[in-house]
């Protein structure tokens, strides 16, 4: 029989696992039947719209059955089955979503692997910690042929034909032997697999059965004599192990963080615990149970289109949608978990449900629940807020915007931005809160980065007051800036704004006055610069700084920069009208206004000069690095 290569990818995990020194071996039980249950669920959810299926609920089970003779423990589902097709696919190559994720870890720190083994779903292949061999034989649903596939390890694996009366996947592990170190038999007795099913998989919903064989006394018959001595007599029996009490089911302070965690990591296929989780039960016009997370990072693919976002919907414990999409709003997407409500009808199709008045009403409460969690953690435990903003913060700022703007009364108080206070990151409240009496606006100012916006000359006079001023790094911040408007009847102003700062009656004289007497200077510049810029001013938001660039109009510097990274075709038409600001107290000036009047071509160059610093500051490209290096080169002759 032809064997067939396991994939390069799913070869390393298995090498993994083979040569595993994970103390928690006992896990590859919870992944083979987590696997089982899931199969279960697709299957239940195909019978409550095709008769054909021919089996009800109450006929799902799992089945454990450890041979100790033949070293082998069984673990049969009667759920959906694979194909020969799935089998290869889903056997023979890893295609789940935290695996890339995983591997990058894997690769990052090769000490980390024992513990990403315990804590990361790593699957069917989990198996191979405990068993040299792997049988799997599976008739898919819909399929009259049974195929067997059959590993012993990274050397590859076989596929062939196969007899298996019902629909379903039998997994046999054959037992490695026991090593000094390892005791492998201890996963063919029957009370250590009751203690792993009660430890790992008890709220699985479908019954988890194993002929227990046990003792008992014997019934003392009607005519035992005085001297009767108790008879035992074994017996075997079917037992269900698991209590199949989801643990949404359970009453809150029933349920210990452990297992609120371990679900977490075993669903959704992360290796580091939940930030936090919302455990919600719904009364009201809509009855419904919810179980949330808020991940402690963003999954590898969340700012891909690859990411879904979506909770599992479940009526009365039935599966009826994997990632049901509708429950979340996309600013809160990347929440993961489940919601199970009995005013669900179970065979409603999906088309009906989106529509339907109790997903609202769900989809409602939830986004109110998220919030007030966040707001929690915002408040309670800053750290942990600072690092699920760093993971998620983008994706709360796009919900500002999202659909003109409905949103952001939702989110507003959530926002976190970096702050010239203490160089630390601030809320827009606890920035209110700070400003003292006579300080009019809440400034802020754009930037590449924090440290490039601390050293804006534009920031100086501000910062020099006294005033707090707000770092806009990212792309959505100006443009949430301006949705907003206000925080608390003080609206937000840009430091490059001239009348930022109140001027008195002198000051405004003196500044009128100061851009009279440079009136030749200003035509000077703004007729060698031509249409590179719209104005040549006198600065009146300069305190040391010689030179910086604004703008006129409704386009900003940022915004400019930000049009033409998303569509430098289109950002032709979106570019600021730039004002060339000049500092008329500065000795760059003094220099510009004494060439103006004695050596033109000089001053020529001084302005070029000027002006192409400015475009540095602002954090835009230079027209022509190469005029402007021989720009330089030729003033220092
Ligand atoms: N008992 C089974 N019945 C039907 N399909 C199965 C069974 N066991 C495994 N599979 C299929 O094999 C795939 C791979 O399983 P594996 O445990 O490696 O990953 P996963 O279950 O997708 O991810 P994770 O374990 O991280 O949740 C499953 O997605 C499923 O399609």
């Amino acid at each position: 029989m032809e064997k067939k290569q396991f994939q390069a990818e799913s070869k390393r995990l298995l090498d993994l696992m083979i040569n595993s020194i994970y103390t928690h071996k006992e896990i590859f039980l919870r992944e083979i039947i987590s696997n089982a249950s899931d199969a279960i669920d697709k299957l239940a959810y195909k019978s409550l719209t095709d008769d054909k299926v021919g089996l009800n609920r109450s006929d799902f089970k799992i089945v454990l059955t450890p041979d100790q003779i033949a070293r082998t423990l069984t673990i049969s589902d009667n759920g959906i089955g694979m194909t020969k097709e799935e089998l290869e696919e889903n056997l023979g190559t890893i295609a789940r979503s935290g695996s890339l994720q995983f591997k990058q870890d894997m690769d990052q720190d090769k000490k980390a692997d024992v513990d990403i083994i315990g804590q990361f779903g790593v699957g069917f292949y989990s198996a191979f910690m405990v068993a040299d061999k792997v049988t799997v034989t599976s008739k898919a649903y819909g399929s009259d042929q049974a195929w067997r596939w059959e590993s012993e390890g990274a050397e590859g694996y076989t596929i062939e034909p196969a007899e298996k009366a019902g629909v379903g996947t039998d997994i046999v592990l054959h037992i490695k032997a026991d090593t000094d170190d390892e005791k492998y038999g201890q996963y063919l007795e029957q009370y250590r697999l009751d203690d792993l099913v009660k430890k790992y998989s008890d709220y699985i919903h479908y019954p988890i059965q194993m002929l227990m064989h046990k003792s008992r006394q014997k019934e003392r018959p009607a005519d035992a004599g005085e001297d009767y001595k108790p008879e035992w007599e074994d017996y075997d029996q079917w037992e269900t192990l698991n209590s199949m009490v989801p643990l949404w089911q359970r009453p809150k302070n029933e349920v210990t963080a452990e297992e609120y965690n371990n679900f977490y990591k075993e669903h959704y296929g992360d290796w580091e615990d939940p930030m936090s989780v919302i455990h919600v039960h719904g009364e009201g016009q809509v009855e419904y149970k919810a179980m949330l997370y808020i991940p402690g990072h963003a999954p590898y693919d969340f700012y891909t289109r690859e990411y879904e976002k979506g909770l599992q919907l479940y009526s009365s414990g039935v599966l009826i949608m994997d990632k049901c999409a509708d429950l979340l709003p996309d600013h809160f997407r990347f929440v993961r978990g489940v919601v199970d409500s009995a005013d669900f009808s179970l065979n409603i199709s999906r088309e009906v449900l989106q529509h339907t008045q109790v997903l609202k009403i769900i989809a409602t409460n939830l986004e109110k629940k998220i919030k007030a969690e966040l707001l929690k953690l915002q408040k309670d435990e800053r750290a942990k807020y600072e690092t699920f903003w760093a993971a998620f913060g983008r994706q709360i700022k796009y919900g500002v915007l999202e659909d003109y703007g409905i949103h952001k009364d939702m989110l507003k108080d959530l926002l976190l931005f970096h702050s010239s206070k203490d160089g630390k990151l601030t809320t827009l409240a606890e920035y209110r809160q700070r400003m003292p009496e006579d300080q009019q606006y809440i400034y802020y100012a754009c930037g590449e980065s924090v440290d490039q916006i601390a050293r804006l000359p534009q920031a100086e006079r501000i910062l020099d007051k006294g005033y707090e001023i707000l770092y806009l790094t990212e792309e959505p911040d100006e443009f949430i800036m301006n949705g907003l408007g206000a925080w608390d009847e003080k609206s937000f102003k840009p430091v490059t704004d001239e009348d930022a700062l109140p001027q008195t009656d002198e000051e405004k004289a003196a500044s009128e006055k100061k851009a009279e007497e440079s009136k030749d200077v200003l035509t000077f510049v703004k007729e060698t610069l031509g249409d590179k810029i719209k104005e040549a001013r006198v600065s009146k938001i300069l305190k040391s700084g010689a030179v910086c660039l604004t703008a006129d109009g409704p386009v900003t510097i940022e915004m400019e920069k930000y049009f033409s990274r998303m569509d430098p075709e289109r950002a032709q038409g979106m570019k600021a009208q730039r004002v060339l600001e000049l500092n008329p107290d500065s000795g760059a000036f003094a220099a510009l206004r004494e060439a103006v009047d004695s050596d033109p071509e000089k001053a020529k160059k001084y302005a070029e000069l000027l002006y192409d610093q400015a475009l540095l500051i602002a954090g835009l490209p230079l027209e022509d690095p190469a005029a402007y290096t021989e720009l330089v080169c030729s003033l220092m002759k």
